[in-house]
């Protein structure tokens, strides 16, 4: 995909009418209005989303973005690219945590290769691998305009194949060392704070680690100078392609009316991303909880949207987005089959 046709990409608004007419349906409900608070408005939103107020979730999945990260070589992780591989592995086991948590969810896990680090396959995975993982921006950018542009593509087409699959909803996820310091790196500059402001433990940090962590992205702030409306210059310099391949998944999510739920600190950088390359693509996110990562706060607020979970999770992968499905499944439980006022006054 080329930039000029990056830009051209138009989303049309969810459908008002089916937003109104899901909000009718919990309206006649015999409890107090709005009782279910948020999880009213996100079954709307599905509704607005899919074109229909009779809601079906029970196809759904989370597309796994997996990738290393060059800067992972600066000390600012606490584990190595192998951990990527082993992780990844886990996954397609179905022993990694997303993986336990989303068959108990009943959900699919797809994770997608799109730059792991390890140059043998590893069997199971969607493979998409731009490149062997990206270089270390301390010395140069992390991608090439191009690299970029292909990740965000292979986000769109894994939505697309999953549109023709039937799938009804999807939730992001991602894997790789060194991507809180890529997100909080990202966070900085999109939202024209301090390093200091964002920055966090990620999968856990010593204090020397956490300090270094902090400089390493301060000096690339300082190095890059960018602008905050540079998106496509920041994801491709200091990102990830796993950060580019949800960018994808979330501008896919709009153009395939399928909604899309974010996950973590990753998740939400990458949310940001797609809406600040194509605008309106947040009408189709749902946020799902407050990563412990600092940066996370910000970058929703930026998207204004709020998330219904505040459990300090800092897993990664999927997981906290996973943690919807169920919610959403007794939510709707109650959307089908509960009493209407209309019921309760014929038997007056
Ligand atoms: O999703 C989050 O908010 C989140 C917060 C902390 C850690 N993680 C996960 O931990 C890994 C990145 O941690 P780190 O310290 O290597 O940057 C990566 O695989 C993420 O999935 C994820
Ligand atoms: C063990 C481990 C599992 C993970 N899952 C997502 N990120 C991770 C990071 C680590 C270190």
């Amino acid at each position: 995909m080329t930039k000029e046709a990056l830009k051209e990409l138009k989303t049309d608004r969810p459908d008002k009418e089916q937003r109104q007419r899901v909000k009718a349906v919990w309206d006649g409900i015999a409890k107090p209005v709005n009782g279910l608070g948020q999880f009213e408005a996100i079954v709307a939103q599905i509704g607005a989303i899919t074109g229909t107020s009779d809601i079906d979730i029970s196809k759904r999945a989370v597309i796994v973005m997996c990738a290393d990260n060059g800067i992972a070589e600066e000390g600012i992780s606490h584990f190595g690219y192998e951990m990527t591989a082993i992780i990844a592995g886990e996954m397609v086991k179905g022993t990694a945590s997303v993986s336990r948590m989303a068959l108990s969810a009943r959900a699919d896990v797809l994770p997608v290769n799109i730059g792991i680090h390890q140059v043998e396959e590893i069997r199971g995975m969607i493979q998409q691998r731009v490149v062997c993982g990206t270089k270390n921006f301390r010395f140069e950018p992390a991608m090439s305009e191009e690299e970029a542009l292909r990740a965000i593509e292979i986000g769109m087409e894994t939505v697309k194949e999953c549109k023709e699959k039937g799938y009804t909803l999807l939730a992001t996820g991602e894997l790789g060392m060194g991507n809180t310091t890529t997100s909080s790196a990202m966070a900085a500059a999109l939202l024209g704070c301090s390093a200091e402001e964002v920055v966090g433990i990620g999968a856990g940090l010593s204090r020397e680690g956490f300090q270094r962590k902090g400089e390493v992205i301060k000096e690339a702030l300082e190095k890059y100078r960018f602008k905050k409306e540079e998106t496509l210059r920041i994801l491709e310099t200091v990102g990830g392609l796993d950060i580019a391949g949800l960018a994808g998944v979330f501008i896919g999510g709009a153009l395939y009316h399928i909604p899309v739920i974010i996950d973590g600190v990753i998740s939400a950088v990458a949310a940001l991303t797609a809406e600040r390359l194509v605008p309106g693509v947040k009408e189709y996110m749902i946020p799902s909880h407050l990563s412990k990562e600092p940066a996370a706060k910000r970058l929703l607020e930026e998207l204004g949207l709020h998330p219904v979970l505040d459990a300090s999770l800092a897993l990664g992968e999927g997981t906290g987005a996973v943690f919807l499905f169920p919610l959403l499944d007794t939510v709707l439980s109650v959307y089908e089959g509960s009493s209407t006022f209309d019921d309760i006054n014929s038997s007056l």
